[in-house]
């Protein structure tokens, strides 16, 4: 079956009323933000780097670099490219006059916990929701597993990855239970029966960590367990379809505004549901790799391998976690610091 884009409503239809008896099938009709395309066997078939090993796993891609447009392997190094998933190349935008993108260029490989940090505005979201088809760049290209993006969510040309955002403000809606929002996919796009797709719903948030909140409305929950009911909505895939295309997922500031403890059980989650392939119940977990966008350093540190670093429109580092703090990089010195002095100028 042809599933057309995810389970997350985007921000400008949280809320809305809907006010209508019928059942949910049948009275929401909005864009999702999950590309969930025509099933074909996708070429990425790397086995997941081991998450258990944590920062070390990945300690062979280590780059500090001061030109950008040029990562992803150490100088000279030849690396396999067919575990690439998703790949920005030279992408670009503007929002009007104001050009936030000027060329940039990454790679997410599979198995990959990658962290997209830098300056408030320096486009970080804005490249989030361009892997994800919800904008398109002005110029510069998005391969999805070596395919490349021509449209935005609909785009049907793009096969075997489901693509997942999870928005900063949860993006529930309002009027919809939590078994509602969790199901909301399933509900609208698939054929199970509902009763199988409460069971699911269930089984998802039992994932998260969170037990007898199926009824509750969304202003019935703290922002912790927000966060944690758009995680298990994002993770909750029809089951009994053959085949299941992986997913990357994508998270815009998931611990914003969380208390640290709060912050370290959504992050630990972030993780587990990915971790070793499987999620928190022991089934086998379809998540590929994930991208965090994030200004916690807590989530750095617990939840990402590698680092991203944006800064006028560009990736001007990139590294290991572990190699943050100790960089040389001016740029992200001042960053890692908070210092006032230096080249990133507010
Ligand atoms: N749809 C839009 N229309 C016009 N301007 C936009 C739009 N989306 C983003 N912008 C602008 O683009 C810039 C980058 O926004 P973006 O949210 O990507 O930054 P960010 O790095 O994620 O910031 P922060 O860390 O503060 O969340 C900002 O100046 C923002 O106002």
């Amino acid at each position: 079956m042809i599933l057309p884009v995810s389970t997350v409503p985007p921000p400008s239809d949280v809320g809305r009323p809907l006010s209508s008896p019928l059942p949910l099938r049948s009275r929401i009709s909005v864009p999702f933000l999950r590309s969930t395309n025509k099933i074909q066997s996708c070429t990425c078939s790397m086995t997941p780097q081991n998450w258990a090993n944590g920062l070390s796993a990945l300690d062979s891609n280590i780059n500090d670099q001061s030109m950008p447009g040029n990562f992803g392997n150490s100088a000279g190094e030849a690396k396999d490219e067919s575990d690439i998933l998703i790949e920005c190349r030279d992408v670009h935008k503007s929002f009007g006059e104001k050009t936030i993108l000027r060329g940039v260029n990454f790679k997410i490989r599979h198995g990959e916990a990658v962290g997209i940090i830098g300056p408030s505005g320096t486009g970080k979201s804005t490249i989030l929701k361009i892997i994800a088809g919800l904008l398109a760049p002005d110029k510069g290209e998005v391969l999805i597993c070596g395919k490349r993006r021509h449209g935005l969510v609909s785009d049907e040309e793009i096969s075997g990855l489901r693509i997942g955002l999870v928005f900063q403000s949860a993006a529930l809606f309002d009027s919809l239970t939590v078994r509602e929002n969790v199901g909301f996919l399933l509900y609208e796009n698939s054929r199970m029966p509902e009763d199988k797709i409460a069971e699911l719903v269930t089984e998802n948030l039992a994932a998260v960590g969170l037990k007898g909140v199926e009824g509750r409305m969304p202003s019935e929950l703290s922002g912790g367990m927000k966060k944690r009911v758009a995680l298990a909505r994002s993770i909750i895939f029809d089951n009994t379809k053959e085949v299941i295309e992986p997913e990357v997922l994508l998270y815009d500031e998931p611990t914003a505004g969380l208390d640290p403890i709060a912050s370290t059980v959504v992050e630990d989650l972030i993780r587990s549901v990915h971790l070793k392939g499987e999620d928190a119940l022991g089934k086998p977990g379809k998540i590929a790799s994930y991208v965090v966008v994030t200004h916690q350093h807590s989530t750095i540190k617990r939840a990402v391998d590698r680092l991203l670093f944006l800064h006028e429109g560009k990736v001007v580092w990139e590294g290991m976690t572990h190699e943050f703090t100790t960089s040389e990089n001016p740029i992200v010195r001042q960053f890692a610091s908070g210092s006032l002095d230096g080249p990133i100028r507010y």
